[in-house]
């Protein structure tokens, strides 16, 4: 007998590791498609994004206790173990249901010589719990810090010490950072302004209006699928994160506010979650927004997401999308880059990403910065953001503009009115344990 949910987890992690898929996009298809809901759902959830996530802890431990090297470990196996371990150490399933239902699954696939080798290594895994394991495993706590609490939060050690670095922290608040990046999160969404307010959304989806932004709803974590929401449907709101809606909303907020009939512009607009809501603010005061996104997909999304407002989508490269220079009143750069910033949401994510993506990405993100300054008339504003709090991609590329004179910085704390624990300034960090937020970084910017 094979348990459903378990079959559907680990076909994800298997896709994951096969196809370089999305956990998040693959699991809801295979749930959709084996008709599975419910608590079983759940379960499938649980355990596909969890495994995914803790990968790195997962094999560590494996590593401990499989007589060879995992690489040479057949991918099926492997993926049945992470699934295994994970129960074991990281859920309240007792241990002859995590061990019996991982090796129902390898036998249905792989026959009993396999399943027997799975049995074998979990017995082993389930000898001690998940503090045990990291105790014996990780590097210690007083000599490396960092290494020690990349490992207890199964984050890969350099973007463990990305966090260090930005926090300025070794200790409590990079444990607590890496602690709330390893949690599931909650699904925020934006009240689209002028059609419906953050209390009447929150009263349509039984959420909560999110602390900090006024257009902001925040749902449960555990809340289903929050695309087949009425208002989400029907364009009264969007699945955005709180943190995105206050960088998008900072840029707004720059003085003069009440400026008639504004030009602004988004230059990395796909899918279009920023230029939603900045197209529906900048309606509301009689001006335009222009969104350029490089890929066409992209840029189809945002055009499906804007229709109705008044907002001109352009396919075309952010670093020379063809537009008058000098010509716009405010330009956001939402650049691409790493995401470490929204580690939380992509399950696999930390385990793909690698260091050597960085030099390409800050290269782009100087160039994208660089064009938006040539975009903004002097005296405009241009909003800097990434979801990421690696400093090359933060403060090393603003740094960089204000330098070379293109730019000079304000201070962004300003903008986030009510929100707490910014730091030093003049740019904004948010995080997900201070803020509950993505860790977006936002850099606003006068041009001279
Ligand atoms: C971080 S995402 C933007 C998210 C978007 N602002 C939102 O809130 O929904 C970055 C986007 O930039 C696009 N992009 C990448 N290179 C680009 C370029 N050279 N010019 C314009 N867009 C680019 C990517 O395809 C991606 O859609």
């Amino acid at each position: 007998m094979v348990d459903p949910a378990r079959e559907a987890a680990l076909d994800t992690l298997i896709a994951v590791r096969e196809r370089d898929a999305y956990a998040n996009l693959v699991l809801p298809g295979l749930l959709r498609q084996r008709r599975i809901s419910g608590r079983d759902a759940g379960l499938a959830t649980e355990l596909a994004y969890g495994s995914a996530r803790a990968r790195g802890l997962l094999d560590a431990v494996l590593d401990a206790c499989v007589d060879r090297p995992l690489s040479q470990v057949d991918g099926l196996l492997l993926d049945a173990l992470r699934l295994g371990t994970y129960q074991l150490l990281r859920t309240r399933i007792p241990v002859h249901a995590a061990v019996d239902s991982t090796v129902d699954l390898v036998r249905a696939r792989q026959g009993s010589g396999p399943a027997g080798f799975v049995n074998a290594v979990l017995r082993r895994v389930a000898e001690q719990d998940e503090a045990a394991w990291v105790a014996q495993l990780a590097p210690d706590e007083q000599a490396d810090p960092v290494g020690h609490l990349a490992l207890r939060s199964a984050h890969p050690r350099w973007i463990a010490q990305a966090f260090a670095e930005a926090l300025g922290s070794k200790g409590e608040p990079l444990a607590a950072a890496l602690a709330a990046d390893d949690a599931r999160p909650a699904v925020h969404l934006t009240a689209r302004p002028g059609e419906v307010s953050a209390d009447e959304l929150a009263a349509m989806t039984g959420g909560e209006p999110a602390p900090y932004s006024p257009y902001g709803v925040r749902l449960d974590a555990g809340a289903g699928d929050p695309g087949e929401l009425d208002p989400v449907r029907e364009k009264l709101a969007a699945v955005q994160d709180e943190g995105s809606q206050l960088c998008a909303l900072a840029l707004t907020r720059v003085p003069p506010t009440d400026g008639e009939g504004e030009r602004w512009l988004d230059l990395c607009a796909g899918p279009g979650g920023k230029a939603t809501l900045l197209g529906a603010l900048v309606g509301l005061s009689g001006g335009t927004l222009d969104a350029v996104e490089k890929a066409p997909h992209r840029a189809e999304l945002v055009r499906r997401a804007t229709e109705g407002l008044p907002v001109t989508v352009h396919v075309g490269d952010g670093r020379d999308p063809g537009l008058a220079e000098s010509s716009y009143d405010r330009v956001l750069v939402d650049a691409p880059c790493t995401g470490l910033g929204a580690l939380r949401r992509r399950p696999e994510a930390r385990w793909r990403r690698q260091p050597s993506d960085l030099p390409e990405l800050t290269r782009l993100q100087r160039e994208l910065l660089a064009s938006a300054l040539r975009l903004v008339r002097p005296g405009g504003v241009v909003g800097y953001v990434v979801c990421s709090p690696h400093l090359s991609e933060t403060v090393g590329v603003v740094s960089d503009a204000v330098r070379r004179g293109l730019a000079e910085p304000l201070d962004t704390r300003e903008f986030f009115p009510g929100v707490p624990d910014l730091g030093a300034g003049p740019h904004v960090q948010l995080w997900p344990h201070l803020h509950g937020t993505d860790g977006m970084f936002c850099a606003l910017l006068r041009r001279p």
